[in-house]
């Protein structure tokens, strides 16, 4: 099933697009034209009945090689019998553009012109305004151009990138409130930037158009990549010790949900066996609602340490529902023990007064899947710099965040969110991205981070690697999410687990 798939910087898509013109089968001009063409193509296939409605498509055009894009498509949309204008925003500045605009034969308005604009009603609005080359915020005009062309109801297509967003990091920069796309067409690879912060909220679909670039792909090195689906999920063989054992420590009575719900998701993604340790004063709670996951009363950390001298134990779930106190005392006996382990809401926000003391027992099998919130508490800088306002591009991401944190703390971090951010302290990554069309809003559910939790700690009780356990985790997480739809709450989740599984 289909592997993780590489998204690109703005700086990887330059040197992929550079050796390819340094090797003289192809120019600017020549990816241009294929870019442009395959463009008006995607978008002719988004509106298919366009050209019926009698409304016009307005192409926004920028000065550099985003907006010569742009007169490209004018081009081709025109000849598909489109009626179609374009607004230069400024003069085409490269040799490029200057030559796709040459090309183009149709009317243009410039910016000054457009209130005072006589014609048909604009139906589309393609954004060819800035690509990967956006360095700075949009200005108040354009920024207001933008805004007033959705705010008139018609629609939005962006070229690359929607204008205003960094390809590299997915925020916007400055304070500018963007309008949303209904689809982005974007060349060769994905960017970073369509699944991140602002960029995954407001690209809406992404299609990614082949511009003759795959023999350089190469060039763009070691990439980032995109978690989806994968048949190393399934189980083929084996009994269920070699499946592995998952311990999830739950807390005291009245506190167990939480770790009922992760345990549930470790035993459904796969895990041999999954028992449940809540301190002895919770086991009859936890008895009257488990059945296949078997139950053990743990009173402080060193029964815990007393359980872990059975090696089969093959990982660990620490903090849904466990409490400070206890999260205190089992974490480091968990820790020290060198077992693979998930450490999750209380068990990282013990720790927000002395994160370094945490960080100083961590190791490469550990896996910290804090949200937002859990993340500032335990890198109170990094957390600062995802808050101040970008004001240049690139602008630090949620991706640089993830793989400071996982550096500094020497663990496999996970950053929660719409665009999931998952590093190993190498910085590898991976992204898991419900955005865009395949958006899981219905996660926003207390108790959807829990089976997160158990999730990951299943497929490292099964032996899967830390970075892959939570990249997986986090995309079946949302894949079930969608399968569900509406309505949904984390109950729901671990249920749904095996109808995404049995599609793989
Ligand atoms: N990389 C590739 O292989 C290809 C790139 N193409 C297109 O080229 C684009 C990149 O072109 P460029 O590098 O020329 O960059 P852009 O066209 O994205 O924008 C660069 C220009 O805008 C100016 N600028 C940046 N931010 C601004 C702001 N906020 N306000 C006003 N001006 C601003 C820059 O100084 C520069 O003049 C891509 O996004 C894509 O659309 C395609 O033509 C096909 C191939
Ligand atoms: N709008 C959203 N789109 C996609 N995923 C979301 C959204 N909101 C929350 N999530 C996901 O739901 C989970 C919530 O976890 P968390 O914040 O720990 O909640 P809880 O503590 O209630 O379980 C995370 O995996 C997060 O990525
Ligand atoms: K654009």
């Amino acid at each position: 099933m289909g592997a993780d798939f590489p998204i690109l910087t703005t700086r990887q898509m330059r040197m992929v697009e550079e050796a390819a013109i340094q090797s003289g089968a192809e120019t600017g001009g020549s990816l241009m034209e294929r870019a442009g063409r395959a463009a008006a193509s995607a978008i002719a296939d988004h509106w298919p009945a366009f050209a019926e409605t009698g409304r016009e498509a307005l192409i926004l055009c920028g000065p550099g090689n985003n907006g010569g894009d742009g007169y490209v498509i004018a081009r081709h949309l025109a000849g598909r019998g489109w009626p179609v204008r374009v607004l230069a925003i400024a003069p085409p500045a490269t040799a490029e553009a200057q030559g796709a605009a040459a090309l183009w034969r149709g009317e243009t308005v410039e910016m000054g012109a457009v209130s005072a604009m006589p014609g048909r009603a604009i139906g589309l609005c393609v954004d060819a305004l800035f690509g990967t080359g956006i360095s700075r915020p949009l200005s108040g005009e354009i920024a207001g151009l933008l805004r007033g062309i959705a705010a008139s109801g018609c629609e939005l297509a962006a070229i690359d990138i929607l204008s205003g967003i960094c390809a590299t990091s997915g925020r916007a920069l400055g304070d500018t409130r963007l309008p949303e796309a209904a689809l982005t067409v974007t060349f060769h690879r994905p960017k970073l930037g369509h699944f991140l912060s602002d960029g995954g909220a407001l690209g809406g679909k992404i299609v990614t158009c082949d511009i003759g670039l795959e023999p350089w792909s190469a060039e763009a090195g070691d990439c980032v990549t995109l978690a989806g689906p994968s048949g190393s999920l399934l189980k083929r063989h084996g009994h269920k010790y070699s499946h592995g054992h998952a311990l999830v420590i739950a807390g005291g009575p009245g506190k167990g949900g939480a770790a009922r719900l992760a345990a549930r998701s470790a035993l459904r993604v796969g895990a041999g066996l999954v028992t449940l340790a809540p301190p002895p004063e919770a086991l009859p709670e936890n008895a009257a609602r488990l059945d296949a996951i078997m139950l053990d009363g743990l009173v402080d950390g060193d029964a815990l340490a007393q359980r872990l001298r059975d090696p089969r134990i093959s990982a660990l779930c620490l903090g849904p529902g466990m409490g400070l106190e206890r999260a205190r005392r089992m974490v480091p006996v968990a820790l020290g023990a060198g077992r693979p382990a998930v450490l999750d809401a209380d068990a990282l926000s013990a720790f927000a007064d002395g994160p370094d003391a945490l960080f100083a027992q961590l190791h490469e099998a550990v896996v910290l899947t804090p949200h937002e919130g859990e993340f500032a508490r335990l890198f109170p800088d990094l957390g600062r710099k995802l808050r101040d306002e970008p004001s240049r591009g690139p602008a630090f991401s949620r991706l640089d965040a993830v793989r400071i944190a996982a550096a500094r703390s020497g663990a496999t971090v996970l950053l929660k969110g719409p665009d999931t951010v998952i590093s190993c302290p190498s910085g590898r990554a991976v992204i898991a991205a419900a955005t865009g069309v395949n958006a899981a809003p219905w996660l926003a559910t207390a108790g959807s981070g829990d089976v997160l939790a158990g999730l990951v700690t299943g497929l490292l009780a099964r032996g899967f690697p830390a970075r892959d356990a939570a990249g997986l985790a986090a995309w079946l997480h949302a894949e079930a999410a969608r399968r569900f739809g509406p309505g949904l709450i984390a109950e729901d989740l671990p249920e749904t687990v095996p109808r995404v599984l049995g599609a793989l």
